[in-house]
Parts: structure tokens; sequence; C-alpha cells
């Protein structure tokens, strides 16, 4: 089928053999020589929605969004293309972010803005609730503590989405990630100016007043329409469809409405998400999100007995997920993604603490992953970091941060792999074995031995030739990891003083636990390695980024992050004797194996608290 691409055609679907429309005689052309529309997704306040194929990439499909500038009834070109078209590029710039789909062009035709997005093989959250009713108060606290750091991403980044419910929060087939869709690209214009249809009453009835004037939208507008999206998805009806009672608006009267009564906890959240007032309203995702961490004791599935700490399953086999998969849409759509070229992936087992170090939630996440067989049956497991930016350093509020932690500021990591455990004496050996690129290597310079436990007692000039051999060995671009490029990967979209949460316990990571750290509590002290693996993962699949051993990074010691790289390269002097090392280790105490927390060590130095983790680039595409 093709869609016409006259925006006020009523019937705009056509057979295939058409060259105009039946219903409006327009003629169907491809879009830009290129897009063919196949079906219609959405009339929205500011236009269409299509499912296009794009004929120059193999019939791949994309969502191409049409902008109706005539909704205005003003200056199109100022009031309505401008804006979308700085929105689209603002977009454009999150485009690494995983939980966004990839800007792929934006362009006038015929005097109307479009924008082409990548398409996303998955069921939106309107979809879910028609095929399987309303969520549970556990399932809305579930989808809260993966939305939040998603929308303080995006918020970090300056994009507000401006147009946040159910049918724009999608759930990808995949990998179970969420996606968000349906940003607000020309929605900063003055919506005031919309005529009250049922349409625009339906769409608007998630957004907050302020949203309806001029450049007054603010994160916690999006923070209100979550509120609104829970209501939805709590009740199992949208928000302006709730029945209404004795003329009140719905978010005075949407608890009546519940088929269960919300927990004394979650109650005053949705109420503050709710308010009307911007200013009574939460300001940041992050504040929702450690009240909604605050609460989540209790509600999550229990945990097993012991040992605590599992951490992933080998690759190919299936682990329990937290959520099961959303049965096929109605609706489902006939335009399936091409398989994308299958990369391995294990499944995490990635665990939470509340502020007392307890830890209130494990959770499998999927992780992309590459392989290196080095010899003798030892493999090198590689786990894909995904491109992001993030705040590195410490606040000034952080516990036992110090001054070589800042100033906070925002880097750009594009995505690499990483080693999943330090590396370990076995796989030391092997490299160690192959012919030298620059100097001689021990093959067993440790002090605490075990083919599995972490290589240490090795300098940062050892482990710089390490990698040298293993990229001559694979062919790969192998060295270790920028400092920010470690600090992003241990946080793995954190900003809490520990990928687990704001402290640590001795279940979680090897170190000194005779102190304690924050309201946490003290634990044991091993006074040696252990072996890797034996704690949990960290959202992006990362064992023992915390303890075990002091990781070498690629940069040279600087007193201050004046100056950085911004870019996530490695910052290197001409003339230097100290290097960075990250994460502490078995002998430090929790304070030191913060994500922020750093130190330096002469390169020279070979301590048995000192090992080091891999990383290896991802190689661009030869340009044609
Ligand atoms: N990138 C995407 N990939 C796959 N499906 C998408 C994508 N973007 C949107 N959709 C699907 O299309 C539906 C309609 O999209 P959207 O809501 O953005 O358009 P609309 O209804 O025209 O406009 P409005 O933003 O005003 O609601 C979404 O609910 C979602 O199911």
């Amino acid at each position: 089928m093709v869609c016409c691409l006259n925006p006020k055609c009523e019937k705009p679907l056509n057979p295939d053999t058409s060259k105009y429309c039946q219903q409006c005689g327009a003629k169907l052309t491809l879009l830009r020589r290129r897009f063919k529309m196949v079906r219609l997704l959405g009339k929205g306040m500011f236009g269409n929605t299509y499912l296009a194929e794009d004929r120059d990439n193999l019939q791949e499909p994309c969502i191409v969004k049409q902008l109706i500038c005539q909704a205005q009834g003003t200056d199109a070109s100022q009031t309505v293309v401008e804006p979308f078209l700085q929105e689209a590029e603002q977009l454009r710039r999150l485009k690494k972010n995983q939980h966004i789909p990839s800007i792929l062009a934006y362009f006038e035709e015929n005097y109307i803005p479009y924008l082409v997005q990548e398409f996303i093989d998955g069921q939106d959250l309107q979809q879910v609730i028609e095929n399987q009713g309303p969520f549970s108060e556990n399932q809305v606290r579930a989808l809260l503590l993966e939305l939040l750091p998603v929308l303080q991403t995006i918020h970090d980044q300056g994009v507000i989405h401006r147009d946040l419910k159910p049918a724009h929060i999608m759930r990808q087939h995949s990998d179970n990630k969420l996606i968000l869709v349906g940003f607000c690209v020309s929605k900063q214009i003055n919506l005031s100016r919309l005529q009250q249809t049922d349409n625009v009453r339906e769409n608007t009835s998630y957004a907050p007043p302020e949203v309806f004037a001029v450049d007054k939208a603010r994160p916690g507008s999006d923070l209100y329409s979550l509120g609104a999206t829970c209501v939805h998805l709590l009740t199992g009806v949208a928000p302006h469809a709730l029945p209404i009672q004795g003329g009140a608006v719905w978010v005075e009267h949407w608890q009546q409405h519940l088929p269960q009564p919300l927990s004394a906890e979650l109650k005053p959240v949705l109420e503050k998400l709710l308010k009307t007032d911007l200013a009574e309203r939460y300001t940041s995702a992050l504040e929702v999100l450690r009240e909604v961490r605050g609460l989540a004791k209790g509600t999550t599935r229990p945990l097993p007995q012991a040992p605590a700490v599992r951490v992933a399953q080998a690759a190919g086999q299936t682990a329990p997920q937290v959520r099961s998969q959303p049965k096929a849409p109605a609706q489902q759509t006939t335009l399936q993604s091409k398989p994308k070229s299958s990369t391995p992936s294990f499944q995490a087992e990635v665990a939470q603490v509340d502020a007392n170090g307890q830890v209130v939630s494990r959770q499998f996440h999927p992780i992309s992953y590459m392989t290196e067989d080095i010899g003798k049956d030892v493999k090198l497991e590689m786990v894909h970091i995904p491109a992001g930016r993030f705040s590195m350093g410490s606040p000034p509020s952080e516990q036992h941060r110090q001054q070589t932690e800042s100033p906070q500021h925002i880097v750009s990591i594009p995505e690499f792999y990483l080693s999943r455990y330090p590396i370990t004496q076995a796989q030391w050996r092997l490299v160690a074995a192959l012919p030298a690129v620059k100097r001689e290597l021990d093959d067993s310079p440790s002090h605490f031995t075990g083919d599995n436990r972490p290589v240490e007692s090795v300098s940062w000039f050892d482990v710089v030739e390490f990698c040298n051999r293993l990229s001559q060995l694979t062919g790969k671009d192998y060295h270790l990891p920028s400092e920010s490029a470690w600090e992003y990967a241990c946080r793995a979209a954190s900003n809490t003083p520990f990928a687990f949460g704001e402290t640590l316990n001795t279940e979680l990571a090897n170190y000194d636990g005779t102190a304690t750290y924050g309201a946490g509590s003290t634990g044991s002290f091993r006074q040696q390695t252990t072996q890797v693996g034996k704690f949990p993962a960290n959202p992006y699949g990362l064992s023992d980024m915390h303890g075990n051993v002091w990781e070498w990074c690629a940069d040279h010691w600087h007193g201050n992050y004046g100056n950085a790289p911004v870019d996530g390269s490695v910052w290197q002097d001409q003339y230097f004797f100290a290097c960075v090392l990250r994460g502490g280790a078995w002998n430090t105490q929790a304070a030191s194996c913060r994500s922020a927390s750093r130190i330096w060590e002469a390169a020279s130095e070979q301590s048995n608290h000192i090992g080091f983790r891999v990383a290896c680039t991802i190689a661009k595409p030869a340009s044609p």
C-alpha cells in the first residue's frame, strides 16, 4: 500500500498500483524521491506520522513526521518551521542516546517540513494497556525506575519532551529497552491558539498548563506528563476520558478511578508530579527517582537466599526477564525492521541498594558483547558501552569527595567496548607469551595467585605493552580506557556515588568493609583479591568496577579537570611520571571505590592492589 501525502486527505491509503490518490486525487509520489509512505500511524495536533520505506536503504522501515503549518493560522515560517528545525537539530545531537530514535533527515518539501526517524520495532505502552489491561502499582514503580534516568539524561541536554504519554513510550522488542518517541519538535509554539477540538483535548490531557504558553515548558512539565501517564497506566483510561464528576477536572478525582488504592508511599509521589502549579512540582527527574528508589524496598521480587550474588548467565542462555515480553499488538505493523547483524548478548544481574546499603532490587539486563579468543580456550569478553554524555566528577555534596574530582563537567563518550572484568592472570599469561612490541613482560607478576583472579603488580608501562600485544594479535585497536570513558562506564548512567546507589556493601564488591560509607553498614575485609565475576554487574554488564584492584587508565595525572577534554579522549602530556588509577581495591575503604574517586601512582609502580581492564575502539566504516 502507499499513502497519499496530502495532509488533509481523509482516506490516504491507496493500492500500490495507484498513481493518484483514489480519495483526493493528489499525485502519489515518493518523498524526496526516496521515502514511500506505507501507513498512517497517527494524526496529531501538528501533523501526521507515517510508517515509510527508505528506497535508498534497501526498503528499511522508517518513520516520517509531517508538520502541518496551517494548524497555527500564523506566519508559518517564523512560528512553526524555525522551532521545528531548531528542535530537530537538538534531537539530532541527542541521537546517540539509546532511548531515542535517531533522526535520519529533516527537510522541507513543497513548503511542508518533514522529519525522518529511525523505526523502532516494538510496542508502545498504549498498545500494551490495550492488550494486557491496566498496570499494577509494582509495574508502574518499575517503569518509573527505568524511565526517570532517561528523562534526566534528556533534560540534562536541554531537551524537553513536551508530549510524554503512553503512546510515546515504546518497548523495543529486540532488547526490551524503553524508547521515547513523539518528541514535540513543533510544540513549543503556542498551543493555546489551537481550537479545542476533541482531538486536541485528547492530545493535551497529559500536558500541564505551562506547556500552553510560549517558552514556559520546563523539565517539570515532562514530570507532570509522566504523572498523567502513570494515571493512565494504573486506571487503564486516558486522563481526558476519566468520567467527569460535578465539573471537576480529572486531576482532582483520578484516585477514585483506580482499580486498587495506591500505597501510602506512591500516592504522594504521583500527587506531587501532578501539581498544577509548576513551582509545587518536583524540579527534576532525579529528585523523583531518588524518592521512588527510596520506596522500592519490599515491592520488587523477593531476593534469593544465599549466596547473595550471581552475575551473568552464559551467552545464549535465557535468564528470567523482569518483565514478560508484551503480546503482539492487535494492530501489528506489517513492516518489520530487518534483522540487525546478531551480536551475542548475556543477561547481567544488576543490583540496586537503598541508602542503607540493603539490596532492594535485582534485575536482568541484556548486555551486548564480543569475545576475543586469545588461545588455549581463554576468552576475553568485551562489553559494548553505548555512546552518551555524562557529568564527570563529583558534586560538592558527595561524602569523601576530593578537590581532584572537580569541576564537574559534561563529557561526550563515543561507543566502545570495555572488558567485562579486570584482566585475569590466565589472560595475562597468554598475552605475555606473545612476541614483544616494546618491552618484556613477566608472565606471572601477581601476589595473590589464581587464574581467574585479576592480574596485579603490573606497571602502567606493562599494561600498555599488554594492549599493544593484544592489538597485534587481534588486529583491533586495544588500549587502556581514557579516564572519562572509565568513569562513564563505571557510572553506567547513574549519578550516585556508586553504580549500585548511594552506598556500597561487601556483598556487592571486594573492599575493606571495616569502615562505612554514608548510611551503609560495615562488612567483611577479605584482605586479598577475589576471582573476577564474583559480584553483580553494573547496568552496563561490567563487574568489579568498584573494588578488587585499582585500574590503570590511559591518562597521565592532572590534579583537577580544568581544561580536561570533553570528548572522551585520553588526556596525556609530553612529560609525565604519574598516571590515573580508578575504582578502589580490596584494601581500600568504600569511599575510594566511588565512581568519581581517582588517585595517581608513578607509571612504574607495581603493587598487589593495581590491575587494569582494556578498551577497544569501534572501527568506523570506511567512507566510500
Ligand atoms: N520512531 C518510531 N518507531 C516506531 N513507531 C513509532 C515511532 N514514532 C512513533 N511511532 C508510533 O506511531 C504512533 C504515532 O506517533 P506520534 O504520536 O508521534 O504521532 P501523532 O499521533 O501524529 O502525533 P502526536 O505527537 O501529536 O501524538 C506512536 O504512538 C507509536 O506507536
